[in-house]
């Protein structure tokens, strides 16, 4: 099938993290008419964004966020990308991951951000994501109903080749929930979504939570759906809100075709 209908809800973060999955229920609830095959959400929805709180929030895969995650799933029936959370492993590391489950309920996807966000730009934004999370290791591409999808967390998504392995692995939709700031998303956030989409010929959505200004790190916004051609399709501004959009993904096969970036390439020449 490579027809679907996208959400994406760029909500606001409590501290209280089961009050945000209470507010998720009842935004699945207001969407289901719409019959969206698949809702996405922002990079750690249910955690405030501060290196400090990630071990606090964190759980372990099939843990209580985990569990409602895939309750939600299953109840609208709908494939959930759940943004991203804090996640625990056995041995007391933390991760910033994302799960993502199908109509069922059953995980169908998981990914663990690979890039660390570690900056320091002078009169600007610093974090240091790496004082309280470990990097995952893999590069996540996983079967749906709609055909191969790619997953990775904000930071990721700065880096050309992880987004190129996933298209090069079969994904013509890369699902990227994520946290931009008022320094960087000013200077990047369309422009690094738009890029990553004309190179890689490929749908991108990219969901933040809603800005808030009185949060330690406050998010940009501007959760955006770009097409395989690099047209932002919609980008919202900086508040509570949902996007809903029809997407066929042969429209990407039909771009590559045109105009053959990915067949074209010469791999022997950039190594
Ligand atoms: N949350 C992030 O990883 C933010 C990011 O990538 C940025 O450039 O800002």
């Amino acid at each position: 099938m490579n027809g679907m209908k996208i959400a994406q809800i760029q909500s606001h973060v409590y501290s209280d993290k089961m009050k945000n999955l209470e507010q998720l229920d009842r935004q699945m609830e207001e969407l289901a008419w719409r019959k969206p095959d698949l809702v996405m959400l922002g990079e750690m929805f249910c955690c405030p964004y501060e290196t400090k709180l990630f071990p606090v929030y964190a759980e372990p895969e099939g843990g209580p966020v985990w569990r409602e995650l895939s309750r939600l799933a299953k109840g609208y029936g709908v494939c959930l990308a759940a943004g991203s959370v804090p996640e625990r492993d056995g041995e007391g590391r933390v991760y910033n991951t994302a799960y993502v489950f199908d109509r069922a309920g059953r995980q169908i996807g998981k990914h663990r951000k690979v890039h660390m966000f570690d900056i320091q730009v002078e009169g600007g934004q610093h974090f240091k994501e790496s004082e309280t999370l470990t990097p995952g290791d893999k590069c996540t591409v996983f079967d749906t109903e709609f055909g191969k999808v790619g997953l990775c967390i904000c930071f990721d998504f700065r880096f050309p080749e992880l987004a190129r392995k996933m298209v090069l692995d079969g994904a013509r939709l890369i699902l990227v929930p994520a946290a931009f700031n008022m320094t960087t998303g000013l200077a990047h956030w369309e422009l690094m979504f738009r890029s990553r989409a004309v190179d890689n010929q490929c749908f991108v959505a990219g969901t933040s939570c809603a800005r808030d200004r009185e949060a330690g790190y406050v998010a940009w916004g501007h959760t955006l759906l770009v097409s395989p051609w690099g047209d932002v399709i919609e980008e919202m501004d900086e508040r509570e809100g949902v996007m809903v959009h029809d997407i066929d993904l042969s429209y990407a096969d039909k771009v590559r075709a045109e105009l053959p970036l990915l067949s074209a390439r010469r791999e022997e020449v950039y190594r």
